[in-house]
């Protein structure tokens, strides 16, 4: 929804070029939207736990952790005590939650959870990190005319995409007006400049940061020496899973070094009647696939026989980042497929056009909105194995071409399917 509001602020800038009369500053109001949000939030939340209800479903709000053997204790939300629990079946779930980094006063800083707790948008912000997270906010950010600094080590960002991805997506950033500092090493201190009295522990290394406030103001020192001055920080350097609370050492339960659960491919974990799924195992951390993770265990518990034996596949999973504009990919990237089945057996079909919505603005802001499709086939059958797209629409693109990926499609399947004219899609189904 977020994305949508800045995306609606993008369309009203463009609206001038298809000779609409729109003044060049149109007022929003981020505080309503926020409001409206939240709310929205609430309702959904309210309507799944009605849902648990329907289904018979009794749900305990609070804090669980391991007491052994197949019991867990559960130190209740409302305050008013603790619960135990014993089931033979028991999963695991706990998602994660942000890194912040360990250096002075980095808790001044906010993560995407305090992101979504700003009703005041700040003027100047510094976004550190080049994954999923750092991309959207900073997108969404830099469209709704906040001076955006992001902050990556590298030369790009997305480094586990496509190289056409993480190159045509950072300079589209760049001629957006994000100004990028690349190959940056690290923070080393933050200080806040406005009147604001510590609650949190200085130093301190913890969940909480501090949270966002219309007159903060930051001082962040590199590692060089070199101070920037900013109203927000963020940190989007990734996330780590949440298993302290579970008191994990009771049960045997073995982690990764990272501290993930280690579960294999039906999503046991060593111990027998311990599950887990999600993030806190750390593979492929998104909604769907959670979700997915938890319908496949389900039956295959619960279910009739001809689900016992059931397994999510983790291959081909089409996954989308909310980037201005969006990218989508299913499958390897083009490296991976070299990788995999060697240069000689790889294929690779490019293109690169102006979107026709971008045909009334003036040359070069055309310029600065490229749409750019590649196809990775591998095998003299030309099998697709890896979708990459960067343009708009492509979310809402990618679904599809993520069912035919998982048929097994090759390239003469795209190609026989007849295009749909006038769309950017049709590239897909006519690259030569
Ligand atoms: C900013 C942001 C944007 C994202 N956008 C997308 C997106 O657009 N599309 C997408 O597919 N994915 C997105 N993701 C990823 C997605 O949110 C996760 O992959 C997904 O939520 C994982 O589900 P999960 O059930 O494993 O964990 P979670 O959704 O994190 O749920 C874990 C739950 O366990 C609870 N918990 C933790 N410890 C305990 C305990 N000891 N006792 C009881 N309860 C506990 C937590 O409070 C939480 O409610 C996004 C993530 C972030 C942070
Ligand atoms: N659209 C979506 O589906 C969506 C949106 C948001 C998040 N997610 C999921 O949530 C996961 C977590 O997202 P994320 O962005 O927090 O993590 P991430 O793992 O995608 O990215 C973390 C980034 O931080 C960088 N980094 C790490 N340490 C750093 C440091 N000290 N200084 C600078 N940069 C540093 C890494 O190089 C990496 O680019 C994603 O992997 C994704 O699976 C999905």
């Amino acid at each position: 929804m977020t994305w949508y509001f800045a995306s609606v602020n993008e369309l009203i800038k463009g609206a001038k070029h298809y000779f609409y009369d729109v003044p060049d500053n149109v007022q929003f109001h981020f505080e309503k939207f926020k409001k409206f949000r939240d709310a929205r939030i609430a309702t959904l939340n309210g309507i799944y736990d009605r849902n648990w209800e329907r289904e018979g479903i009794e749900l305990i709000h609070g804090t669980a952790k391991f007491m052994g053997g197949n019991e867990i204790e559960i130190d209740l939300r409302d305050g008013s005590g603790k619960a135990t629990v014993s089931a033979k079946h028991i999963l695991i779930a706990t998602g994660g939650y942000p890194i912040v980094p360990h250096i002075e006063g980095a808790q001044h800083g906010i993560t995407s959870d305090g992101f979504f707790d700003i009703e005041v948008l700040p003027k100047k912000i510094a976004v550190v990190g080049a994954g999923y997270i750092a991309v959207e906010l900073a997108g969404v950010l830099n469209a709704i005319g906040v001076e955006v600094h992001l902050f990556i080590r590298g030369d790009t960002f997305l480094r586990t995409f496509d190289p056409m991805i993480q190159e045509t997506l950072t300079k589209t950033y760049e001629d957006a007006g994000v100004v990028i500092h690349k190959q940056f090493g690290s923070f080393k201190k933050v200080e806040r400049l406005d009147q604001y009295s510590a609650s949190v522990q200085e130093g301190a290394h913890e969940k909480r940061t501090e949270g966002a406030s219309p007159d903060k103001q930051l001082r962040i020192t590199d590692e060089n020496g070199h101070t920037f001055e900013v109203n927000e920080l963020l940190w989007a350097i990734g996330r780590t899973p949440e298993v302290e609370s579970l008191n994990l050492g009771v049960t045997g339960v073995k982690q990764s070094a990272k501290g993930h659960i280690v579960v294999d491919e039906f999503q046991n974990t060593n111990i027998e009647g311990i599950y887990a799924l999600g993030d806190v195992t750390g593979r492929a951390e998104l909604t769907p696939v959670a979700i997915a993770a938890g319908r496949t265990l389900g039956n295959r518990l619960f279910g009739p026989p001809e689900f016992k034996a059931s397994q999510l596949s983790y291959e081909s999973i089409p996954t989308v980042v909310f980037s201005h504009p969006e990218v989508g990919t299913v499958g390897l990237t083009e490296p991976e497929a070299v990788e995999r089945y060697g240069p000689e057996n790889i294929k690779v079909y490019k293109t690169k056009f102006a979107a026709m919505y971008f045909d009334p603005f003036p040359a070069e802001e055309r310029a600065k909105h490229p749409t750019q499709y590649k196809i990775v086939c591998a095998g003299p059958e030309e099998k697709v194995v890896g979708l990459h797209i960067l343009g708009e629409s492509s979310g809402e693109m990618l679904q599809g071409f993520g069912v035919a990926m998982k048929m097994g499609a090759t390239k003469a399947d795209f190609d026989r399917c007849v295009a749909i004219h006038p769309t950017s899609a049709e590239e897909l189904v006519t690259m030569r």
